[in-house]
């Protein structure tokens, strides 16, 4: 056990993370009345090149003119192998007023992608007064992103979450699949003639759990492309919210109240969880450190495990 505390993530609700382009204005005030934590504005890849300039300028009044509650308010700005990055990170720090709440950098392949970034970003706030820093979120979606995750994730203090990216992730890899997320018709074990499917996104989801934990960041699913395979997007949510991850984008309004239904703890999981922590204290009133609830043995750890489920609770009840 290291004599390090391990570090909390921020205290916000991220269940669901809307995206739309910033090529369609129109949607703006949809994604705003949406039931999402997370709106996530894009100039990165569902905007054509033709529009960057104009995606960029909607957005830029979008910020200031659209009503968006207590949302969290993102922008993903192009990636840094693209000649648009510095002109979004310039002009939206210089322009967008303070209601905008984070930047979301793709592609990042390595800490100081994320170094980059924060010296811009730093120079413009002091030359600008800007008094609300920005925080940032990033994506994991190429071999140098899972590669260099625990540094990125160490990256910089304006770090708040990051995402795996199933769809440049795959590129990335080289896998044989043209879908985003979910189960892939050839990933399968064979048993006595019988398939049973594994989940190729496991070991990249639980190495971004590990570094997000390590450092206090929230780790979150990226996309599932499928948007009329409501029950393909639930097993997908489902596991990313066991693995750890507090919450999935949604690339479709649909998904919305899919991801916040995954990802709000069940009444009945946060009864368990607090019967567990009143199980405990009545084991500690005895001097015991391991009870019994429910013929299953619950400890110390329990607690922690408890504790989880009720935190997220209380965020989410605000
Ligand atoms: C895969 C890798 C990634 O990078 S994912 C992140 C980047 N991609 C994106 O941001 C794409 C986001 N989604 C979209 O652009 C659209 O939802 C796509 C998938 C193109 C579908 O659009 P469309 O054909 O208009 O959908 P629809 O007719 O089924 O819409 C039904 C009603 O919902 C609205 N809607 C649509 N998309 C959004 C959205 N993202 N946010 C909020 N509202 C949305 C539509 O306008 C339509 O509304 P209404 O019923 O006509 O009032
Ligand atoms: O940006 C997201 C992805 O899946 O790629
Ligand atoms: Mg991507």
């Amino acid at each position: 056990m290291s004599f390090r505390l391990q570090p909390p993530a921020p205290a916000r609700p991220n269940r669901c993370q809307l995206f739309g382009p910033g090529s369609r204005p129109a949607l703006f005030a949809k994604m705003a009345a949406s039931a999402a934590d997370v709106i996530n504005i894009d100039l990165e890849d569902s905007v054509a090149p033709s529009d960057k300039e104009s995606a960029r300028a909607n957005v830029i009044a979008a910020v200031s003119d659209i009503d968006w509650g207590k949302k969290t308010l993102s922008v993903r700005i192009n990636g840094l192998d693209t000649p648009w990055w510095y002109r979004d990170v310039v002009d939206l720090l210089e322009q967008a007023g303070d209601r905008l709440d984070m930047i979301m950098i793709p592609k990042v392949g390595c800490a100081e992608d994320v170094y980059a970034v924060d010296a811009l970003v730093t120079a413009i706030e002091r030359a600008k007064g800007r008094k609300k820093p920005i925080a940032f979120e990033v994506i994991i979606e190429s071999a140098a992103g899972i590669a260099h995750v625990e540094a990125i994730a160490a990256s910089s203090p304006r770090l708040q979450a990051m995402s795996l990216g199933a769809a440049d992730f795959a590129a990335s890899m080289g896998m044989q699949t043209t879908g985003i997320g979910g189960t892939q018709e050839n990933y399968y074990m064979l048993q006595n003639g019988a398939k049973h499917w594994s989940d190729p996104w496991h070991w990249a989801q639980a190495a971004i759990v590990a570094a997000c934990r390590t450092h206090g960041v929230l780790p979150v699913d990226g996309p599932f492309g499928d948007f009329s395979d409501d029950e393909g997007f639930r097993a997908q949510a489902l596991r990313s919210a066991t693995l750890g991850m507090v919450g999935k984008w949604a690339i479709h309004p649909k998904q919305v109240a899919l991801a916040n239904e995954v990802f709000t703890p069940s009444d009945a999981a946060v009864t368990e969880a607090r019967e567990i922590l009143a199980a405990m204290d009545e084991a500690k009133a005895r001097g015991e450190g391991a009870t019994v609830y429910k013929g299953r043995l619950v400890d110390i750890a329990s607690i922690k495990q408890a504790e989880v489920i009720v935190r997220q609770a209380e965020l989410i009840a605000g």
